[in-house]
C-alpha cells in the first residue's frame, strides 16, 4: 500500500531507473509497456520511449509474475523484460514485470472485487475539474482519494477560468478539500496557468489525466505540449483523432515526460482504501482523532472533534458527508474482497481434498 507522504520523493525519482535496454549477452531486454492487447503488449525499450513500438507475447493466461511471483496482468507503464526472438524464431515474449512503483487502480468491470491497475508507475495524476460549471467537490474528494491510493502525486487543475467571474475565490474553495495538493487554475483561452503545468512535466515523468467528460482534458493538455496528443470528444466522436496514439497509449511529450492515456485512466472509478482516505482528507482524520473516544462515530458523542469542528464553521458538513460516505465505501469493498477471499479459500480446499482422495484411493477417487 502506498505511503503518501512518500509521493514526493517517488515522483522526484522520476521513470524506474533504466538500464540497457538491449542486453548484449542475448539476455531479456527491459523494456517499456505502451499498450496492452489481448494476449499481447507493445513495448518500447525502456531507455528509448520514443522509438516505434513492437509486439511482444504473454503467456496464455494473460498474466506475467511480478518480482514476488504473483502473477498479474501487465498494465501500460510497466517495466517488463522481454526475451528476443529465439533460434526456432520465436516472438519476443514478456517474460517478468518489475517492480510497480505505483499503481492506478479501478475496480474491475465484473462482478469480483479483483482490483485492475489500469496505469502503472505514474507519477503525476492530473485531477481536472471545471470551475464552469461549478466545479464538484464530491467528485474532486473521490479522484484525490484515487490519486493519493495510487502513490503517484495528485494536481488539481481547474479549467475554464475565462468562463467564471471569480476563478480564484472558487480555487480557494477547492483547495480546502485538496489538503497538502496544488491546485491551479487554467484557461486556454487567455493561456493563464499553463506554464504551471508545463512545470510539471519535467523529463522522465509519467503523467495520467483524470477527471469528467467536458472539463477540458485534452484541450489543456494539447494546449500545453503544443500538439495533439490527447484527442479530444469532439475528435473522438468522429471516429478520427486518436492516430496519435493508435498504436500506444504511452505517449512521449516534448520535453521528457510521458502521458498515459487508455480507456482504462479515462473511465477510472475508485477504490476506496482507507489510508488513502485518510491522505485525502488530512484535516477530517487529524479531528477525528482528537474526539475523546477512539471509536468515536462523530454523532453525539461527548468530546467529538469532530463535530465541535463543524459548529465552529471550521469543517463543512458538506466534507464531512463526502469523507463519511468514501469511508462507508471502503468497508463495503473490503467486505467484498472478503468474500473473494473466502470462495478462493473454499475452492482451494475443495481441490486439495479432491487431490487427496485421488492419490489415497487412486485415479479414479472412487470412495469405499
Ligand atoms: N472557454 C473555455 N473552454 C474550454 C477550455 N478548456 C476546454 N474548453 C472547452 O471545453 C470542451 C471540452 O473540452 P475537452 O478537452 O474535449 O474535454 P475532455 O475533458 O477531454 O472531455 P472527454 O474527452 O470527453 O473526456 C471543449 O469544447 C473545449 O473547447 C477553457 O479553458 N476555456
Ligand atoms: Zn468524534
Amino acid at each position: 500500500m502506498p505511503d503518501p507522504t512518500a509521493s514526493d520523493a517517488a515522483a522526484s525519482e522520476h521513470a524506474p531507473s533504466v538500464a540497457p535496454s538491449a542486453a548484449a549477452d542475448g539476455g531479456p531486454s527491459r523494456a517499456r509497456v505502451v499498450r496492452v492487447d489481448r494476449g499481447a503488449v507493445r513495448v518500447v525499450p525502456a531507455d528509448d520511449l520514443t522509438a516505434e513500438p513492437r509486439h511482444a507475447a504473454v503467456p496464455r493466461d494473460g498474466l506475467v509474475p511480478l518480482p514476488d511471483g504473483t502473477p498479474v496482468p501487465p498494465a501500460v507503464g510497466d517495466v517488463v523484460d522481454v526475451e528476443e526472438v529465439d533460434v526456432t524464431g520465436g516472438e519476443p515474449r514478456v517474460v517478468a514485470l518489475h517492480e510497480r512503483r505505483t499503481a492506478l487502480v479501478r475496480d474491475s468491470a465484473g462482478r469480483t472485487s479483483l482490483e485492475q491497475v489500469v496505469a502503472a508507475n505514474v507519477d503525476v495524476v492530473l485531477v481536472v475539474e471545471h470551475l464552469d460549471p461549478d466545479p464538484a467537490p464530491g467528485r474532486v474528494e473521490r479522484l484525490l482519494t484515487l490519486a493519493w491510493r495510487s502513490g503517484a502525486r495528485p494536481v488539481v487543475v481547474l479549467t475554464k477560468a475565462d468562463l467564471v467571474p471569480d476563478p480564484d475565490g472558487m480555487a480557494a474553495q477547492v483547495a480546502e478539500l485538496a489538503v497538502g495538493v496544488d491546485v491551479h487554475v487554467v484557461s486556454v483561452v487567455t493561456g493563464r496557468g499553463l506554464d504551471a503545468v508545463r512545470d510539471l512535466l519535467e523529463p522522465g515523468v509519467a503523467l495520467v489525466v483524470v477527471g469528467p467528460s467536458g472539463a477540458g482534458k485534452s484541450t489543456l493538455v494539447n494546449a500545453v505540449v503544443g500538439r495533439d496528443v490527447m484527442a479530444t470528444g469532439e475528435a473522438r466522436a468522429d471516429g478520427r483523432g486518436r492516430h496519435t496514439t493508435t498504436h500506444r497509449e504511452l505517449v512521449p511529450l516534448p520535453g521528457g515526460a510521458v502521458l498515459i492515456d487508455t480507456p482504462g485512466v479515462r473511465g477510472v472509478g475508485l477504490v476506496a482504501e482507507p489510508d488513502a482516505i485518510d491522505a485525502a482528507f488530512a484535516d477530517v482524520a487529524a479531528l477525528a482523532a482528537a474526539c475523546r473516544f477512539r471509536d468515536c462515530a462523530h454523532e453525539t458523542e461527548p468530546g467529538c472533534a469532530v463535530r465541535a469542528a463543524v459548529a465552529d464553521g471550521e469543517l463543512s458538513e458538506r466534507r464531512l458527508t463526502s469523507w463519511r460516505h468514501l469511508l462507508a465505501e471502503a468497508a463495503h469493498q473490503a467486505r467484498r474482497a472478503d468474500a473473494r477471499l473466502a470462495a478462493q479459500e473454499r475452492e482451494r480446499r475443495k481441490q486439495a481434498t479432491r487431490e487427496y482422495h485421488r492419490r489415497v484411493r487412486g485415479p479414479r477417487g472412487a470412495r469405499g
